[in-house]
């Protein structure tokens, strides 16, 4: 096993690093890649963070397992793939213990990374006491305080769920940690939000076969995301049996936790259901840290202020990932964090290391999934005005043509142009596929590719993908 520290091992180390989720593990293990002595402190005493552990790995494999649930459901009959077998069916319970197992080895995996490079781990929570020393708190209560030049602030965030005081009853539901932890999957289940995180979490459970409820503020889902996106996924979720409660705001919560619960909303609707999901956003993981204390700059939301170095506002201290607000995405974090030890640690070359938070291409794996990056079409009207050209299709993917019209799901694919030159600034796609397509086209953004670079490429057929090379 791996060793977990409970004490220094020098008299100062060269970066102490806060928090052993996605960026404070980069951000960390390139520190030591140059040679550098580091000690990274986590609460939890188990690496990964958010994302190992009840963020994107879990997600994404529940994700593969409701996909395939629909296959098998809605698919297989078009391809002629007979049998007189009943539909086979997920097994949540059986299911959880081995992803849960998975879980563990890439814990595993993380630890033995910073045996191998020399990071030490520390179990504790970490405490700021000045601008160059952190005091730890282990789980047995004893402290001790570690020494250095460079304090870095990876603590990531938390879901939050309202107050019994704001919403009686809010406190029988559960959040996205929550979820994971579910034992049983329920028959009937309500998860409240528009954001990436609800959709996928409510795409997972109504593709398993719980009867599934999204309780939604607006008249669609992922609001920040370009409209025709909205537009294409919100009607696509009703049609699959999601039921969605529109412009509707949970007012009041009654039963018991892990029994039947009553969720009222103010439209006066009161939908039954066996457990409450609440998605509806996170906040950073800052309390008790001592930032206040020493002046480091938190913003109205309660992020880290940073600048583009990844600098807080006392000098020493620096904060990367969700903790400073802005692209909560795990290969931000990443990025960031390895930047900012090529920055401090690394050769000459690297001395203005940063990263750019222009450009940042994301998935959303909901049913079907999206890919985008870039401006959407309003925030590309409101930066270039008239300047702004759309090339945009619907379609459905050739896999869709042997399957029962019910079950063919919608392709939307959109770019986003500006100049005479037709600047690709944009580009959002829903549909099969689309999760990893996004990458490589992310790329032409980055690179500033114009309509003219996609349309030079040629196409490979038959794909959803060449739509994107060949709009007109
Ligand atoms: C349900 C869900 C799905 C997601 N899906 C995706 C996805 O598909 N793709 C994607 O890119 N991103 C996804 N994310 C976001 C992603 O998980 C985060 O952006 C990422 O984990 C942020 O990394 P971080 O290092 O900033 O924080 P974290 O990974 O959260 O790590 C912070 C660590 O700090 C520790 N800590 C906190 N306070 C202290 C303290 N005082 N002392 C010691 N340790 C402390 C915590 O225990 C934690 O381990 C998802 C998130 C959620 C919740």
């Amino acid at each position: 096993m791996p060793p977990i520290y409970d004490k220094p091992t020098a008299d100062k180390y060269d970066l102490i690093m806060i928090g052993g989720g996605s960026g404070g593990s980069a951000c960390s293990r390139r520190a030591a890649s140059y040679g550098k002595k580091v000690a990274v402190i986590e609460v939890t005493g188990v690496l990964g963070g958010t994302c190992v552990n009840v963020g994107c790995v879990p997600k994404k494999i529940m994700w593969h397992a409701a996909d395939l649930q629909e296959k098998i459901k809605f698919h297989t009959k078009g391809y002629h793939i007979k049998g007189d077998a009943a539909i086979p069916k997920f097994d949540w319970a059986t299911f959880k213990p081995q992803r849960d197992a998975y879980i563990r080895k890439l814990n595993g995996i993380y630890a033995n990374n910073f045996e191998k490079e020399g990071v030490e781990h520390h179990h504790g929570f970490g405490r700021l006491t000045s601008a160059t020393t952190v005091e730890v708190t282990r789980p047995d209560g004893q402290k001790y305080t570690l020494n250095t030049d460079n304090i870095c602030v990876a603590t990531g965030g938390h879901p939050t769920i309202p107050s019994d005081e704001e919403i009686p009853g809010a406190s029988l539901g559960i959040d996205s940690d929550g979820f994971f932890a579910l034992k049983e999957q329920p028959k009937r289940v309500a998860v409240v939000g528009a954001g990436y995180i609800a959709v996928e979490l409510a795409g997972v459970f109504n593709a398993l076969g719980s009867e599934t409820h999204l309780i939604i503020r607006g008249e669609t889902v992922l609001r920040t995301f370009d409209p025709a996106i909205q537009e294409t996924l919100t009607p696509w979720m009703e049609h699959t049996g999601l039921h969605l409660h529109k412009s509707s705001k949970v007012v009041k919560v009654e039963g018991e936790k892990g029994k039947t619960l009553v969720i009222t909303t103010d439209k006066g609707e009161t939908i039954e259901v066996d457990a409450l999901v609440w998605a509806i956003g996170r906040k950073a993981l800052t309390a008790g840290l001592g930032l206040e204390d020493l002046g480091v700059k938190l913003d109205s939301k309660g992020d880290v202020v940073v600048d583009e170095y990844q600098n807080s506002s006392v000098k020493g201290i620096t904060a990367i990932g969700d903790v400073q607000g802005k692209m909560l995405l795990t290969p931000v974090a990443v990025a960031a964090g390895r930047r900012l030890s090529n920055r401090l640690f690394g050769p000459l070359q690297f001395k203005d290391d940063k990263l750019s938070y222009e450009d940042i291409p994301t998935v959303v794996f909901s049913h079907p999934t999206i890919g985008t990056v870039g401006l959407t079409e309003p925030e590309a009207r409101k930066k270039y005005g008239d300047g702004v050209k759309i090339y945009k299709t619907s379609f459905r993917s050739l896999y869709f043509s042997m399957i029962e019209d019910e079950h063919k799901e919608p392709s939307m694919f959109k770019l986003v142009c500006v100049g005479p030159e037709e600047r690709v600034v944009g580009i959002h796609i829903i549909g099969a596929g689309s999760d990893e397509m996004m990458q490589g086209f992310a790329v032409a953004v980055k690179m500033k590719a114009r309509k003219k670079d996609l349309d030079d490429t040629v196409a490979i057929h038959p794909t959803s993908a060449e739509e994107l090379v060949t709009l007109r």
